[in-house]
């Protein structure tokens, strides 16, 4: 489609226009010599075909005017196909030129002797007002080609904007909204159409022109809490201004749904990187413990996990919930005895904007909110003080959470795993946790017994964390001494498994030899029984047993003191103190 055929109708209303006012017929024709506008007998016949005027060609040829007074005998009109049906007196044409380019003709014809007259008397005035309707005609061109460019941007933007699954909702700086995308208006519920000219604290009733304007100036983020019909809107919105020169001209909102931030949290926090098998331990009592878990997590019921600090209750935690049906929803762990009790309320149910003083604009959603439609895990649950206690039994049995300072419920679908390694049902005696509370936590209980009980355990656990450790500490070592073994077959492990892993990171990370030796053992575990005295006890005990096991081994002789001596890695002068020792006992 030709340039000017895209503006047929201006074309056509300044060909109209020309006829009235200089009382001659005018046609106008594109770069393909098609005609586009006309009057009088040219006024039916446009676009069919292109005309077989000789005199139009040159002029787009040579994009100069042309008068002429003898049509069909002129020389331009020797080549003139219709030349000899020509009833024309006289025309005048002119190039329509747009830029470098002669995009059309524009023609004023005499068909009767008046006409001629009138047109040949004022000949180069008349060729100068039509170069002027040409350079019209060509500026309409070029605004015609503006509009399209610009529109096809706007669709490019529109496009984009509804790509994105972040609401963008855009408005002036009085906060009425000037456009949004198809995920805001999703969101709010509202047609996109609808949305446009409203006042956004009108959309989110807990926000005011002076916090819009606060938070626009600071780029601040926060939860706008919002109730449209009914329905709680939980989003998280971020608030740009723009500006023209130094002045601000309005502001974007961007919106994005809790709901699809913690789908983020979960999948990439937590989804990839938990499997069964990470739980190790070929032990009857691990074995009956792996069973549990997987017998849990077919159930939706809340668990309570028993064990001995290190055993790895939040490891079977997190196993449990990514063996379950809720293993694409969020798992949100919160140890109750690392947060001050003043805290613990707030973290675990949020809080509503103006809670109290220093509460963080917008509120904040609690743990159980983060956890909505996925697992809880409340690590030491046994330090929950007992006003807590009270209203965490309320959330439980009624599956609600009211923030701290909130006047709605919200209702909250979470699976509770907790775990402690006090002794609960003395606490209860003792009146220091509610019984009512035990029964609902305790519904499908996993004990973990601890690490000295199961030592069939030991060997697989320090070969996956001398693996573990060697590939973090890009180290190759030929593996351990016996004596260094031994040692760490025979330790009570009070820190259980946690202790196992420090103290190999620990040895792996130290050698410098090409085997972990038994002194580097002796002596991390001697530091560990330092910052735990009560466990001094078993230290000695498992050094005694590995002294006296030698000495059996080698023989009471000097030759076999000497072998027990350097297979332990220590001096003489220690291994005969050593035995002092033991024979005073
Ligand atoms: N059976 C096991 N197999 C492999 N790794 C384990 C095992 N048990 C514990 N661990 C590892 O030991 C460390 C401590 O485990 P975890 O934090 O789960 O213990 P916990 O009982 O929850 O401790 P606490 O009561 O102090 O919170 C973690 O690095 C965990 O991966």
């Amino acid at each position: 489609m030709s340039k000017l055929y895209q503006i047929k109708k201006d074309v056509q209303q300044v060909a109209a226009a020309i006829a009235s006012v200089l009382g001659v017929e005018v046609t106008i024709t594109d770069d393909a010599l098609y005609r586009v506008a006309g009057t009088g007998c040219y006024a039916g016949n446009m676009g069919n075909a292109p005309i077989k005027a000789s005199l139009f060609v040159q002029v787009l040829q040579t994009g100069a005017g042309v008068i002429i007074d003898d049509p069909g005998e002129n020389s331009v009109c020797l080549r003139c196909e219709s030349r000899q049906y020509c009833t024309e007196l006289a025309q005048v044409c002119c190039p329509i030129q747009s830029g470098e380019a002669t995009i059309g003709v524009i023609a004023l014809v005499a068909f009767t002797p008046e006409q001629k007259q009138a047109l040949l008397a004022r000949r180069h005035d008349l060729l100068d007002f039509l170069g002027r309707m040409a350079d019209l005609l060509a500026s309409k061109v070029v605004e015609q080609e503006r509009m399209a460019e610009l529109k096809g941007m706007k669709n490019q933007l529109e496009t984009l904007l509804n790509t994105v699954q972040e609401g963008i909702i855009a408005m002036d700086t009085a906060g009425r909204i000037i456009d949004t995308n198809t995920a805001a208006a999703k969101m709010i519920g509202v047609a996109a159409d609808k949305l446009i000219g409203t006042n956004i604290v009108r959309v989110f009733a807990g926000l005011t022109i002076e916090d819009l304007l606060e938070r626009s100036r600071k780029s601040g983020t926060g939860e706008i809490p919002c109730w449209l019909q009914g329905r709680r809107l939980h989003c998280i919105m971020k608030f740009n201004t723009w500006s023209d020169a130094a002045e601000v001209k309005g502001i974007v909102a961007t919106l994005q749904e809790m709901e699809t931030v913690k789908k983020i949290v979960s999948r990439y926090g937590w989804e990839i990187d938990c499997r069964a098998d990470e739980i190790l331990g070929g032990s009857t009592a691990m074995e009956n413990v792996k069973q549990a878990v997987s017998m849990a997590a077919r159930t939706n019921t809340a668990v309570l996990i028993r064990g001995e600090s290190g055993t790895g209750k939040e490891l079977l935690a997190r196993v449990l919930h990514c063996s379950s049906e809720r293993r694409y929803k969020p798992f949100i762990a919160i140890n109750c005895a690392a947060i001050p009790d003043t805290l613990l309320e707030t973290e675990l149910f949020g809080y509503e904007e103006g809670a109290f003083t220093g509460a963080r604009r917008g509120g904040k959603p609690g743990k159980f909110e983060l956890a909505d439609g996925g697992t809880l895990f409340l690590d030491e649950i046994g330090d929950m003080p007992l006003p807590l206690q009270a209203k965490l039994l309320r959330v439980l049995q009624e599956k609600q959470i009211e923030r701290i300072g909130g006047t709605q419920p919200v209702p909250v679908d979470v699976r509770i795993i907790s775990a402690t390694h006090k002794d609960i049902e003395a606490m209860i005696k003792a009146g220091q946790f509610r019984q009512d509370l035990y029964y609902r936590i305790n519904v499908f209980p996993v004990v973990v017994p601890p690490l000295r009980q199961r030592r069939e355990d030991l060997p697989v656990l320090i070969s996956h964390f001398l693996e573990k450790y060697q590939t973090a500490y890009a180290k190759r070592l030929a593996g351990m001494d016996t004596g260094a073994y031994n040692l760490l077959l025979q330790y009570e492990w009070p820190g259980n498994v946690r202790e196992l892993e420090n103290i190999i990171e620990y040895l792996v990370s130290i050698e410098t030899g090409s085997r972990i030796s038994l002194p580097h053992v002796m002596d991390r575990i001697q530091r560990s029984g330092e910052a735990a005295p009560g466990d001094m006890m078993s230290i000695a005990a498992a050094e005694r047993q590995l002294i006296l096991a030698a000495m059996a081994k080698f023989g009471p002789a000097l030759e076999g003191k000497e072998k027990a001596a350097a297979a332990l890695g220590i001096s003489k002068a220690t291994l005969y103190r050593k035995l002092k020792e033991y024979a005073r006992d």
